[in-house]
């Protein structure tokens, strides 16, 4: 399941050293840090509209803007999908309630 991920997250690396102007991701990654972030922001709330309507295509679209906004920020921070896909492991198996309370305690 993770294999897309791993190819986009290739992209988005090579990304990092290409100037073409036709690239959507190197124009991102020039912009700088607020502008991924402001990106972040707009798919998220486009997420919650798309939620709103009931529309699951729309949904489906509007996450995989939200997913694909997300790993340009881990890119750019030096992360890629394998450490959210870690997280997510460890976290397997810790309910939800244990796992709060450790947040509190750090
Ligand atoms: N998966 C995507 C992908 N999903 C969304 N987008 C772009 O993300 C933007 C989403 O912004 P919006 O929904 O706000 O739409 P918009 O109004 O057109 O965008 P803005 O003008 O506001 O930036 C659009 O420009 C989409 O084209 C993507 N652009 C690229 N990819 C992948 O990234 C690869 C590299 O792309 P380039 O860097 O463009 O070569 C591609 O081969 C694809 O695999």
């Amino acid at each position: 399941m993770s294999e897309i991920l791993n190819r986009v997250a290739a992209t988005l690396e090579a990304r990092k050293i290409s100037t073409a102007d036709s690239s959507y991701v190197a124009s991102l990654y020039a912009k700088g840090l607020d502008s991924i972030l402001k990106k972040v922001a707009e798919e998220a709330a486009e997420t919650i509209m798309a939620a709103k309507d009931g529309d699951k295509q729309h949904i489906v679209y509007e996450v995989a803007d939200l997913w694909f906004h997300t790993m340009i920020l881990l890119a750019q921070q030096g992360l890629g999908p394998q450490d959210i896909l870690n997280e997510l492991a460890r976290r397997e198996g810790v309910s939800g309630h244990t796992e709060k309370a450790a947040r509190k305690e750090n």
